[in-house]
């Protein structure tokens, strides 16, 4: 088995020349996700005024304690048109400006009212109870710098700096095509022999947690013209990157080789050190760029955690972290690994010595249930040494 590219080899391949995606411009709320390409300024401070943190009644600190008389009214949105004298007050509520001439508020369940007076037996402190202008944020001061991955609190600060919209990078654009004669679509009577296609809806709902737009492209059979087809499909649709699935490996029907030939574009590489997902390979068409995913399951899945989702992070312009480890213990024993990079789907639960990684005990590439049961994937390197149960190890969780 030799001529194996390192699983670490491969994922440079794949991101290799590809950078965040061109702007535009959407509605600030719709941005959740993107990835800003320009500083967002304040183009106003917030808030606008010196403003009310209360309900009660704004007035000179130094008039108190006394019996002040209410001179009007200042609400949020509607500021008091006058002044605030010595032995005055003006009825305030949260959010509202604060008059000129007083310098601190008292709540209201600190007062008693009497007709246009109002009796307060306290001292305040000058300030207590005001907002003052620009505490939040300063206009001009920019607060949400390019890189910025959106989410819905710098959702709301970037509309209450008053952007209508923002600027984005495009969101990938991933076409998804299934092979194989025996696939049919779910909701389908299959007949002999034939197999409910899974993978592309798993890789789609992957693709769109990343930050993708999804086209799917159906089921193509084994066929050269059939596949080429609705590959110069996705390419003329100027899809970003076009996954495939199946037809990846060496049977006579495994065509997507022939493809990549057929369409002039080069083979990146073909087969990794990786289990489950050794025949990946990757192509660039034009524009285009091709992931060809194992047809097994579960390959096809872990292919798509490792390589797609960070290609797909990548172009919409966020950093590409690789997925995060964390350190459990063996709940069994696992035997020697080979030369492939392992990636055992495994139950996580807690015990007194922390997280314990217990793998199912079959793990065929085919099994669907045990991945959806798994809660993550424990990593075993290459040529990694048998271990005990009880023993460290590294996991990858599961996206839930
Ligand atoms: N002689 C060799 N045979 C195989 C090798 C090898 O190195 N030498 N590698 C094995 C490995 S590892 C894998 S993974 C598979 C990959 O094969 P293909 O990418 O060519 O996939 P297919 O043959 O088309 O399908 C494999 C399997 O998966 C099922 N499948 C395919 N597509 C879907 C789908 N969309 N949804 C659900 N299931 C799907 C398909 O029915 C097959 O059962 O090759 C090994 N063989
Ligand atoms: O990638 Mo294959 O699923 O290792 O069997």
């Amino acid at each position: 088995m030799a001529g194996l590219l390192p699983v670490e080899e491969a994922l440079a391949r794949v991101l290799d020349g590809a950078s965040p995606l061109p702007e535009e411009w959407i509605p600030v709320g719709d941005c959740d996700g993107r990835v800003l390409t320009r500083d967002l300024l304040a183009s106003r401070s917030q808030p606008p005024d010196d403003m009310s943190a209360m309900d009660g009644y704004a007035l000179r600190a130094s008039d108190l304690p006394g019996r002040l008389t209410v001179i009007g009214e200042a609400a949020a949105g509607r500021a008091f048109g006058g002044e605030v004298g010595t032995g005055q007050a003006v009825r305030i509520f949260t959010g509202a400006p604060i008059p000129p001439g007083a310098d601190a508020v008292i709540m209201q369940e600190d007062t008693a009212r009497d007709g246009d007076a109002v009796i307060i037996d306290r001292t305040a402190r000058p300030g207590q109870f005001i907002r003052r202008r620009g505490l939040d944020f300063t206009a001009g001061v920019s607060v949400l710098p390019a890189g910025t991955v959106m989410n819905p609190r710098s959702l709301a600060l970037a509309a209450a700096m008053n952007h209508a919209s923002v600027p984005v990078h495009r969101r990938p654009r991933v076409a998804i095509l299934s092979t194989g004669d025996e696939l049919v679509e779910p909701g389908t009577a299959p007949g002999p022999n034939q197999i409910v296609s899974s993978n592309a809806l798993a890789i789609a709902a992957m693709a769109r947690r990343a930050g993708a737009d999804v086209t799917h492209l159906g089921i193509a059979p084994d066929r050269l013209d059939a596949t080429l087809a609705r590959v110069r499909l996705a390419r003329s649709e100027g899809h970003d990157i076009l996954v495939t699935s199946g037809g990846a490996s060496v049977g006579e029907y495994d065509l997507m080789r022939d493809v990549i030939r057929h369409e002039g574009g080069e083979l990146g590489f073909w087969k990794i050190a990786m289990r489950p997902g050794k025949p990946l390979m990757m192509a660039d068409l034009g524009e285009t760029r091709l992931l060809g995913l194992p047809g097994n399951p579960v390959a096809s899945f872990v292919c798509a955690m490792l390589f797609l989702e960070p290609l797909i992070a990548r172009l919409a312009g966020r950093a590409v972290d690789g997925p995060a480890t964390e350190a459990a213990i063996l709940g069994s024993d696992v035997p020697a690994n080979d030369l492939r990079a392992d990636h055992l789907r495994a139950r996580l639960t807690t015990s007194a010595d922390g997280l314990v990684a217990t793998p199912f005990p079959v793990q065929d590439s085919s099994m669907i249930r045990v991945l959806a049961e798994a809660d993550a994937l424990i990593l075993r390197p290459p040529h990694a040494p048998a271990a005990r149960a009880g023993e460290p190890c590294r996991v990858v969780r599961l996206p839930r």
